[in-house]
C-alpha cells in the first residue's frame, strides 16, 4: 500500500538555511513533498506582515456591500475582486465563505491580438478602503519571494538543480482574503478539491481551525492552526511538471460553529504559456533526474499515472 499520513508535518524554514541543520531539514522537506503534499513551514520572517494583515481582514470584510460589489469579480476577466457568500461550489455544493482575489500587481488589461491565455492576467480591483492596496503589494512582494526561494529548496530535497523549476514561474500569482462566518455544525466552508492552476499554495490560517486534508486511506486529517507558521502545499501545475510524482492533495474548510475564520491563501502561479508537449517534454526530463533509486520515480515510469497530467508511455524509462 502507498506511504500516507496522519498528520501534517512542520518543516523550519530557518533550518533550512542553517548549514548545521540543513540536510535534516531538507529530508523532511523531501518526505513531506512525496508522502503528504502539505506541510507547516515556520519560521519564515513573514510573521509580522502576517499578523499586521490579519488584524486588518475584519474591517476589509466589514465594507458596506455596495463597496464589496464595486469591486465584484464579474468585473474582471482575469477573475480578480470580491466574490460574495454562497456565489461560489464545489464539489457540487455551496461553499460557505466571502472572499476577494488580488493578482500580482502591475499586470495591464487584456487587448485584441494578446494571447488569449493572457485575460488570466490582469489589473486588481481593490477595495475602497485606506490601505488596502499598500497592504497587498507588500503581502504579495514578500510571500512571492519566500515562495521562489521554497521552489529552489523543493528543487534541492528532491536532488536537482535548484534552477529546475525557475523557469516554470508565472508572470502572475494570486493572493486571497477568505472569510468563513460560524455556520451550523459540519457545513462546508470549501468543499474538497485540490489547488489547480499553480505550483504551490501558501496559506495563512487564523485560530479558528477547520481545515482538513485527504490522505491515502481516504481520512480527513486535522490541520489545525499552529501560530505564525504557513501551510503549503502542492498544486496541479507542480504535479504535472513533475510528472506526478509530486501530487496534489485533496483538502477541505470545514465552516466554523462559533467564529469567524479568516484565512489568506497565496497561490504561486505556473506560466500560462506552456504548450502540452512543452509540459510533457519538461516533465520527462525532470523524472529522469531525480536518482533512480528512488521509489516513487519507479512507481511514476513503472506504473500509469492515474493523477499526472499525461500517461505512462510519454515517460522515458529511468
Ligand atoms: O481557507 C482555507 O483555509 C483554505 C482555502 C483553500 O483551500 C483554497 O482557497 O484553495
Ligand atoms: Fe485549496
Amino acid at each position: 500500500m502507498a506511504a500516507t499520513f496522519s498528520s501534517v508535518p512542520v518543516v523550519d524554514f530557518a533550518r533550512l538555511h542553517d548549514p548545521v541543520t540543513k540536510n535534516e531539514e531538507l529530508s523532511k522537506l523531501r518526505e513531506a513533498i512525496f508522502v503528504v503534499g502539505f506541510l507547516y513551514l515556520t519560521n519564515t520572517g513573514l510573521e509580522g506582515i502576517i499578523e499586521r494583515t490579519h488584524e486588518r481582514l475584519p474591517e476589509l470584510f466589514a465594507l458596506s456591500p455596495e463597496a464589496k460589489e464595486d469591486c465584484n469579480m464579474i468585473n474582471s476577466p482575469s477573475f480578480l475582486g470580491y466574490t460574495r457568500l454562497g456565489a461560489e461550489t464545489t464539489a457540487a455544493k455551496t461553499d460557505l465563505r466571502e472572499q476577494f482575489d488580488f493578482g500580482t500587481p502591475g499586470m495591464k488589461p487584456w487587448m485584441e491580438g494578446d494571447p488569449f491565455w493572457q485575460r488570466l492576467e490582469g489589473p486588481n480591483q481593490y477595495p475602497d478602503h485606506v490601505g488596502a492596496k499598500p497592504l497587498v503589494e507588500e503581502y504579495i512582494i514578500n510571500i512571492d519571494s519566500l515562495a521562489q526561494t521554497f521552489v529552489r529548496l523543493v528543487a534541492e530535497c528532491l536532488s536537482l538543480p535548484v534552477d529546475t523549476f525557475d523557469s516554470f514561474k508565472g508572470n502572475m500569482s494570486r493572493l486571497k482574503f477568505v472569510k468563513y462566518p460560524p455556520a451550523a455544525q459540519g457545513s462546508q466552508g470549501v468543499g474538497p478539491h485540490k489547488d489547480s492552476a499553480g505550483l504551490f499554495t501558501f496559506l495563512s490560517q487564523d485560530d479558528a481551525g477547520g481545515l482538513q486534508v485527504l490522505n491515502k486511506n481516504g481520512q480527513w486529517i486535522d490541520v489545525p492552526p499552529i501560530e505564525g507558521s504557513l501551510v503549503v502545499n502542492i498544486q496541479q501545475g507542480f504535479e504535472a511538471i513533475t510528472g506526478g510524482i509530486c501530487a496534489a492533495t485533496t483538502h477541505r474548510v470545514i465552516a466554523p460553529t462559533t467564529k469567524t475564520r479568516y484565512s489568506i491563501p497565496f497561490f504561486l502561479g505556473v506560466r500560462l504559456d506552456l504548450t502540452l508537449d512543452q509540459l510533457k517534454e519538461s516533465a520527462a526530463h525532470i523524472v529522469h533526474r531525480i536518482p533512480t533509486s528512488d521509489d516513487r520515480k519507479k512507481r511514476a515510469v513503472d506504473v500509469p499515472i492515474r493523477r499526472g497530467a499525461f500517461e505512462e508511455s510519454d515517460l522515458e524509462p529511468p
